[in-house]
């Protein structure tokens, strides 16, 4: 038997990754000069090289170590999963057009994957776990050849090394990667693209070789796909491959130290199949996940291996109690002697730095930590470890002292939300029912068949950011401003009128996002400046911080669609962002349940629905796309999920009578899973994505007994096609297909925000002169 190599030490301290997109935006302002033709690719790569360099010179500052490993290699110009799909040839067949000689696709056709081109559609987005964070869905078929086709992560480590630090290269891990893919078009009915491991894990293995030949002593690879039970395939057979993984990548010799990490939640029995691999290092997110019971059956073998305590929360940004994880990272010493600390997820999710924050307040941002003072948390924690608990006991205490500053201070609880709540009753979250809120609203409405809309924006133009910017700057007044809004605001509406649609919008000039918007005019929260975070490729957001009780100082958006209605004899649509979605992209206080949260900010959102209502608009819009996403990933948590997610809708939208039609929507996921729970928000008319996935859904609403107004989205915003008239007509008449004829509302995928006003009015015009068609087509018959 021969003896395995030794393996360098894992750090004490690490992360398992850090925001990309720079503390100016800088990433996101590179890309899209260099998509607008206003750059060479070469500038790009170079602003992209000084960003990992200032990257790796901050962590260092910020007290990782510089050659011991622990800053991560974690670069991506878009999304870490098509970084992924690209380096081992998985390019759909569509696309190999871009794929040159050498098997290889350069900075260009890599963005052509991402965003389409012509009639070549982009990969498909969706959400990366229960995260605001979206990544593009990999298509593996029968016919997808493997190999490594890119260099970029072994040129990236050795970037760093001619730099003087010896980082740790990170990939999404290989039972991830296929989990989250989706068959090809080319692929067999039935076919799952985890299927294909045994094909993938070779070109993995190559890959750890290069990385150990370049000088990296270790690895690290994603596989959160471990701790969800959420996805289309089943833990089990996660769990299967993770030990058929493992056991192959963890073989040979010539690779590096191998860290699994394992974000998002606990990993169940997947860690007792990855105790038996031969890898090194195993992270756990102990902030979602609890520490393991230690004789626990099968951990036994963790006793040879480091353990990863993911004890600062990477998802959220309070500062919280140091002296609670370190307790936690105690406990992890009862299963292994080698213990090491980091945060439960990457730090992708969370904005740069607290610091530049003007706006705050002393108060607040002494219970806040962005990414760069978690990892001043994580470097604490390591001296810990290294040290003895003794030096750090000072650092400890002060953070449970300012948590208690925080449970304690005015604003936190407000006698008068918390009484209003208590007195609730059932009878606050219902409406009459449905057939007689159908006929009130027909005679009120007085819509043709087949109603058509929008969803809300419309193009958000260099100019109305550039206004908002300068009322931010105090270089427009406000009356200047609302002056600038209410000519868009007009421009919006003669166009809508001019396209023929029946129910208007706004279309949301005003917002700077259609949560921090609402969190602006609230009491509870705080925003940010520069607190960006990315969303998808170049776009990001600024969640808003929601520290306190919610409550609504005065009306939010009444005088906009009261403005909006008098531009037009036709139905005007509120619009309003749910409680849950304005949840799911806030940072949420974590001292009480977000159930309770949510219902506080269902109020505030039920005051400003019923003033809408006395002040003579007729159809609201309340969106919840965020409603799959904030599901949990483990089943025994979902139950209770939805019941306070979807009492937190029906809490905000009871209050009306039954002759206002309450609009909600949905987009970016798979809806199946929740289609129970959509069709108990009880909303009148729900408009869901659809387009992309070519009405799919609508099986699902059919075999869900759904039974009110339903617009399944007939084009794609995501992307500038223009979709013909043959094309919606076919979504149409798909659509009518399976649902009764009645029900049927005719509208985009989502709003039109990204999108340029040229192709919107093509796009809306031929929707309007498809649903025409289909209208003179059905009604004859
Ligand atoms: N919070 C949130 N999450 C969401 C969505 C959403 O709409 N909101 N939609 C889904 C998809 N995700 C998205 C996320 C962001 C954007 C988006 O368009 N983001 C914009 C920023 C939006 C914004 O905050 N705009 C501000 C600030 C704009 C800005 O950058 N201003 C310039 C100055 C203005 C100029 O001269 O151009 C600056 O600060 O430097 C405003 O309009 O006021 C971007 O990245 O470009 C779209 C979709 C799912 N998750
Ligand atoms: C991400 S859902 C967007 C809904 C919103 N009303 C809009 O049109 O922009
Ligand atoms: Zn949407």
């Amino acid at each position: 038997m021969t003896t395995p190599p030794r393996r360098p030490a894992f750090p004490s301290g690490t992360i398992l990754g850090y925001p990309r997109i720079g503390p100016n935006r800088e990433l996101k302002k590179a890309v899209e000069a260099f998509w607008g033709g206003r750059s060479s690719v070469e500038e790009l790569e170079q602003v992209a090289r000084g960003l990992r360099r200032q990257t790796r010179e901050r962590l260092v500052g910020l007290g990782l170590g510089r050659t011991d490993s622990s800053i991560p290699e974690s670069f991506s110009y878009y999304d870490h999963v098509l970084d992924a799909a690209v380096a081992f040839g998985a390019v759909p067949a569509r696309f190999t057009g871009l794929v040159n000689a050498q098997g290889r696709v350069d900075l260009g056709g890599y963005f052509t994957i991402a965003r389409g081109e012509g009639d070549s559609l982009p990969l498909e987005m969706t959400k990366w776990f229960d995260s605001n964070y979206h990544y593009l869905v990999p298509e593996i078929g029968p016919e997808t050849v493997f190999s490594l086709a890119s260099d970029a992560l072994v040129q990236q480590f050795s970037e760093g090394l001619q730099q003087g630090f010896l980082t740790r290269p990170v990939i999404v891990g290989p039972v991830t990667f296929l989990a989250l893919s989706k068959p090809s078009d080319e692929a067999p009915e039935g076919f799952v693209p985890l299927s294909r491991l045994d094909d993938l894990l070779p070109v993995y293995a190559e890959l750890l070789r290069r990385l150990a030949e370049a000088g990296a002593e270790w690895v690290q690879l994603d596989e959160p796909a471990l701790v969800s039970e959420s996805l289309d395939v089943s833990s089990a057979d996660t769990s299967a491959a993770a030990a058929r993984a493992y056991e192959y990548l963890g073989a040979p010799d010539a690779r590096p130290a191998i860290f699994v990490a394992a974000p998002y939640n606990s990993l169940g029995d997947a860690l007792t199949v990855l105790a038996a691999t031969p890898i090194e290092a195993i992270g756990l997110d102990l902030v979602r996940g609890t520490v393991p019971a230690a004789g626990a059956a099968g951990l036994d073998p963790l006793a040879s291996k480091t353990l990863v305590g993911g004890v600062i929360d990477g998802h959220n940004v309070w500062r919280g109690d140091l002296a609670e994880a370190w307790q936690k990272l105690e406990a992890l010493r009862a299963l292994s002697p080698s213990v090491s600390v980091s945060t439960s997820t990457s730090l992708l999710h969370l904005p740069h730095t607290v610091e530049p924050e003007q706006l705050l307040g002393d108060q607040l941002k002494s219970w806040l930590a962005f990414a760069d003072q978690k990892v001043e948390q994580v470097a604490t924690l390591a001296e810990g470890l290294e040290k003895g608990v003794a030096g750090i006991r000072s650092v400890l205490e002060a953070s449970t002292a300012a948590l208690a500053a925080r449970l304690a201070a005015p604003g936190v609880s407000d006698g008068a939300v918390r009484a209003r709540e208590a007195a609730l009753t059932a009878a606050d979250f219902a409406r009459e029912d449905y057939a007689v809120r159908a006929k009130a609203q027909e005679q009120a409405l007085n819509l043709p068949f087949l109603p058509t809309t929008t969803i809300g924006s419309f193009p958000q133009t260099g100019d109305i950011r550039r206004a908002r910017a300068q009322l931010v700057a105090g270089v427009l007044s406000d009356d200047e401003y609302q002056a600038v809004m209410r000519a868009e605001i007009a421009r919006v509406v003669e166009l809508q009128e001019e396209i023929g649609l029946d129910v208007i919008v706004h279309g949301e000039p005003e917002r700077n996002d259609m949560v921090q918007y609402f969190a602006e005019n609230l009491d509870g929260f705080a925003v940010t400046q520069n607190g960006w975070v990315q969303s998808y490729g170049t776009r990001c957001t600024r969640p808003s911080l929601l520290w306190g009780d919610v409550s609504r100082p005065k009306p939010i958006t009444v005088d906009w669609s009261v403005f909006t209605q008098t531009l037009t004899e036709k139905p005007v649509k509120g619009m309003l962002t749910g409680p849950v979605t304005i949840l799911a992209w806030s940072f949420v206080r974590d001292d009480q349940p977000l159930g309770e949260t949510a219902r506080q900010v269902a109020l505030a959102l039920r005051d400003e629905i019923t003033d809408l209502q006395s002040a003579g608009i007729t159809v609201v819009q309340v969106d919840e796309p965020a409603l799959r996403e904030l599901l949990p990933l483990k089943k025994a948590d979902q139950a209770a999920y939805l019941d306070w997610s979807v009492g937190s809708f029906r809490l905000a939208t009871s209050g009306v009578e039954a002759s206002t039609q309450i609009h909600t929507h949905l987009c970016y996921s798979e809806f199946g899973v929740v289609i129970d729970a959509i069709d108990q928000l009880d909303a009148d008319v729900t408009s869901i994505e659809a387009a992309r996935s070519r009405m799919e859904v609508v099986t699902d609403i059919k075999s869900s007994g759904f039974a009110r107004g339903i617009g399944p989205g007939v084009y794609d915003i995501h992307s500038p096609r223009v979709p013909s008239v043959g094309e919606v007509t076919e979504l149409i008449e798909t659509a009518l297909a399976s649902i009764p004829d009645r029900q049927v509302w005719v509208n985009p995928d989502c709003g039109l925000k990204t999108r340029g006003y040229d192709e919107t009015v093509a796009s809306l015009t031929n929707m309007l002169e498809a649903t025409r068609a289909v209208r003179a087509k059905v009604l004859t018959h």
